[in-house]
Order: structure tokens, then sequence, then C-alpha cells
């Protein structure tokens, strides 16, 4: 089957999109590891099909670049938002798409050219404060420790050990890494299902962002957030009962390229 894609990045996270709203195609594992792999394929860190939902603009699926469906990918959310756009879906201000960790709202903004994506996050409710990390569920569970030097940081080795301790199992783990920096944060993150340290992550960004709020016992509830690949914006709101509502995640979101590929 000849299958079209496009490409995108979202801050340095990419991905490969298709249009399935036909849902003719329903791939292997072995065919989304394929289609992600950087040297047999396209290359990405995840898949997601924009498929039909009846009450809502569309339905995001992802998958990691091991080839499994996953849970929600923050930067996947805004970049199938530009696709959607692309397609003619939603309005021009915004799209509302389904997902598996629920609905959520995009909106578009253009700053010099280029697009800014602000998705809405889950309500954030699941949070463990441990000694010396924080376990948070932003629509896929994240570990966030608070570190020194991370630039210096061998990410992939420690982050790696992180995802693959038993105390995480079976589910497994994303494992961020955070400095603080004043009134701003430096992240880096290892996914699980890519089993790497990847340019940037939304759902991690998002948990960093929370954490470091309850980590400094600061009221600062928007934070500007650098990663490998750029730059992230989280806000959100904290209710009484120590959850937090209203959480946004902003960032650029571009097409790369589009092409065909053969697919089994
Ligand atoms: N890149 C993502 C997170 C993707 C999902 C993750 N790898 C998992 O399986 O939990 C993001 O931007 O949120």
């Amino acid at each position: 089957m000849i299958l079209k894609f496009e490409k995108y990045q979202g801050a340095g996270n990419d991905f490969v999109i298709i249009d399935n709203r036909e849902g003719k195609f329903q791939p292997s594992i072995d065919t989304v590891e394929m289609l992600c792999d950087r040297n047999f394929g396209v290359g990405a860190d995840g898949l997601m099909l924009l498929e039909k939902d009846e009450k809502n603009d569309f339905y995001m699926r992802y998958f990691n670049a091991d080839g499994k469906e996953s849970t929600m990918c923050g930067n996947g959310g805004r970049c199938i938002s530009v696709f959607a756009k692309s397609l003619g879906l939603g309005s021009p201000e915004k799209v509302v798409f389904n997902s598996i960790d629920g609905l959520h709202e995009a909106f578009f903004i253009e700053e010099d050219g280029e697009i800014f994506v602000k998705l809405k996050m889950i309500d954030v409710k699941e949070i463990e404060e441990h000694d010396d990390y924080y376990f948070i569920n932003t629509g896929s569970p994240h570990y966030v420790k608070f570190v020194e030097d991370l630039e210096e940081m061998d990410v992939f080795e420690e982050g790696q050990a992180v995802r693959n301790d038993p105390k995480f199992a079976p589910g497994g783990t994303n494992v961020n890494f955070v400095e603080i920096f004043d009134d701003e944060i430096f992240v880096r993150t290892y996914e699980r299902g890519v089993e790497d340290e990847t340019l940037a992550c939304g759902t991690g960004s998002t948990a960093a962002a929370i954490a470091t709020a309850l980590f400094l016992e600061s009221d600062q509830n928007n934070w500007d957030i650098e990663v490998m690949g750029g730059n992230l914006h989280v806000s959100f709101d904290r209710r009484d009962d120590g959850t937090f509502e209203n959480v946004w995640l902003t960032g650029p979101a571009e097409k790369v390229f589009e092409g065909t590929i053969n697919v089994d």
C-alpha cells in the first residue's frame, strides 16, 4: 500500500502524521517502527493517525517509535492540530479533538510567520511527591527530578536506569531532569517508547512545571521552559485540593516535509 504522510516537529519532537479518516491504515508494530526508523523509514519520535470522531473535529491516535500505541503526547497534540487545520478541520482559530486521555482544545497563534499552538492539557490530579522525585500523570506518566548542571548530565544513561526501574513496571515511565534558573526551567527528557532522550517532551514539560511550583512552594503559574530543541511555555491554575486545572502547553509546531512511502 502506498501511504501519504506528512512530517511535523514541535520544538524538535518529531512525528509522522497520516490522515486516516477512512480508517484504511491499521498498522502493525513493525510498520510503525519502520516508519519511525531514522535509517530505514521516514524517521520520527512517534507516529500519529488523525481519525474520525463523532462529536469533535478529529481523534488523535499516538504510537511511540517502538511501534506501540501509547498515552498522550503533548507536542504531538500541537503538531496534529496544525495538520488538522491544513485539512480544513475546526475553525481558523482552533480545533477540538479527542484522544486517549480525553478532550483537548488547541488554539493557533501566528507570530512573525511562525505558528504556535496553545494546547489544553487534562486536569492534573495524579501527583506523587517522593523524597527525591515527583511522579505526575499529565496524560502520560512522568518522573521528575531536580538536578544541577543538567547540560553536563548523561540523560540517556540515568534516564534509562529510572525508566527500567521495577518500581515503575509494567508501564514504565518517562524521565525528566529539571534545572531551575530564577523564574524559568531547563528540562531534558528520556522518553519511554523512544528509549532515548528526545529534543522536547510536552507532557514532560507540563509535569516539570507543576513539579517546580510544588518543589519551590511557589505561586508562579506561568513557566518558560527551555528544552533541547527550543522553548515551550506551561501555565495552570492550582485548586485548593492540590490538583491543577486550566493547564496549557504552548510552543511552535511546523510541517517539515511530506511524501509517500510503501508499507505492507
Ligand atoms: N513526546 C511526548 C510524549 C509521548 C508519549 C511518551 N513517549 C509515552 O509513551 O509516555 C510529549 O510531547 O508529550
